[in-house]
């Protein structure tokens, strides 16, 4: 039952409520006694069934549900699905904001034909073919465990992105609730694990700082371009890094006028990098990691400082780029000179990155730009699901960046 089947009444708060009870309204509240009413046009039988967290199936040809369709990840997914033309919505979950339609929580969203949002228990998902789980880490591990063996999942959290239960476990603060699931997940960086994400069912979406970094270092690291010490990463987030929830730390009083590192030493992205650096260079990689917050909504980059190896030159890193990306659609390596900056790529699935000699001799400067929502997040969990189904990688992804 999609809520583009839904009309609009007035009544009276007794009959609501009583209609109410058996899920054939959605409610939302104006001002006094008086209620705006969404009623439900469909027989008692499919109003039922709403109530159960039955919705009906998208048109499309892969049934989608999206857990966590009330955060910033999971609008971000609804967003660029809707120019997507394989994968329809048809189940949306949230938490606090669970019986609220999309349009009341995002009304940018208004516009598409989605069911209403219920929460994860109520959901079912047997006409389910793929979640796109937006979960906060630590809510995640045991969700997943209860979903249907068949389903696709792409997660978002950081769940599932360290395969050392005990490292996740140091660096969380948490206990791991499904570790056999563990074994299972791939770690969905897409331009670099490719073919092990086509094959896969439970992909761990890399973090968005984990993103930026990894693109332009993993590559130089196979290359054995640069030294493996010495690696100094200083990376600036926009606010909806942090997720919609409201945090004191968050709050425009907070970060306007200013920038601030935080997560000094002790990051927990830092395990996710090293682990990705380590993996392309066969030895145990360390890196020197401070974020910051920045006074913008979206966007992030990450201006990284590394030795190159001995005879190496800065000619040498920036063929080496280009050779690796020159086929790739979301990754580009800019013009000899040109600097990357978050707002060419806003809105969209790219990453942008160059190469720059130091003024101290051996030392190079490297830059990635990334949409933290996209590429850095929901546009790479995309990306990802398009493998696992058999489509082209980029479908529904080519939005161009939003200007200024
Ligand atoms: N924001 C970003 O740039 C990035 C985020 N991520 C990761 O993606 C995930 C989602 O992030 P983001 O969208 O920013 O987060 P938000 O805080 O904006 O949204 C979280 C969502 O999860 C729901 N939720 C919260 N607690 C529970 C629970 N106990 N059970 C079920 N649902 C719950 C919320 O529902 P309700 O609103 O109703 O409370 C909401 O829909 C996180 O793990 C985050 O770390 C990854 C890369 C980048
Ligand atoms: C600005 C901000 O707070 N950013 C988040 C990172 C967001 C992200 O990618 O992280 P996960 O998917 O690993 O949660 C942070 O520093 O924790």
């Amino acid at each position: 039952m999609s809520s583009a089947a839904l009309g609009a009444v007035s009544v009276d708060v007794g009959s609501l409520q009583k209609q109410n009870e058996v899920g054939r309204l959605k409610v939302r509240r104006r001002s006094g006694l008086v209620l705006r009413v969404r009623a439900s046009v469909a027989s008692s039988q499919q109003s039922l069934q709403l109530a159960k967290g039955k919705t009906q199936k998208s048109e499309k040809t892969v049934q989608i549900g999206v857990l966590g369709a009330s955060g910033y990840t999971g609008a971000e997914i609804i967003r660029l699905l809707a120019n997507h033309p394989q994968f329809g919505i048809m189940l949306m979950t949230a938490d606090r904001k669970a019986g609220q339609s999309i349009g009341s929580v995002f009304p940018h969203l208004i516009t598409q034909d989605l069911p209403d949002m219920i929460a994860v228990k109520d959901a079912d998902f047997s006409d389910v073919d793929a979640v796109f789980c937006c979960l906060p880490h630590g809510t995640t591990q045991e969700i997943i465990k209860g979903l249907p063996k068949g389903l696709k999942i792409v997660d978002l959290s950081a769940d599932f992105r360290l395969r050392d239960i005990d490292e996740y476990e140091e660096w969380y603060g948490l206990p791991h609730k499904a570790p056999e699931l563990q074994k299972e997940a791939i770690y969905g960086l897409t331009e670099v694990s490719r073919d092990e994400i086509r094959n896969a069912r439970l992909i761990a979406n890399p973090g968005c700082y984990p993103t930026s970094i990894q693109l332009p270092l993993i590559p130089l690291i196979k290359a054995h371009l640069i030294e493996l010490t010495n690696i100094i990463i200083d990376a600036k987030s926009g606010v909806s890094g942090a997720g919609r929830g409201a945090k004191e730390a968050n709050l425009y009083t907070e970060i306007s006028e200013g920038i601030h590192s935080y997560g000094l030493t002790k990051h927990r992205h830092v395990p996710e990098i090293e682990q990705g650096l380590s993996d392309a260079s066969h030895s145990k990689v360390t890196v020197s990691f401070t974020p910051h917050l920045m006074p913008m909504s979206r966007g992030m980059q990450s201006t990284i400082y590394v030795q190159m190896a001995p005879g190496v030159t800065i000619e040498d890193l920036y063929q080496q780029l280009k050779t690796t990306y020159e086929g790739e659609e979301f990754v580009k390596l800019l013009g000899k000179g040109s600097v990357p900056h978050t707002r060419h790529v806003r809105g969209s699935n790219y990453c942008f990155m160059n190469v720059f000699q130091d003024r101290i001799p051996g030392r190079a400067i490297i830059i990635s730009a990334i949409d933290n929502l996209v590429k850095g997040a929901s546009g790479q969990a995309i990306q990802n699901l398009n493998l696992m189904m058999g489509f082209a990688e980029n479908m529904g992804l080519q939005y161009q960046p939003l200007f200024p």
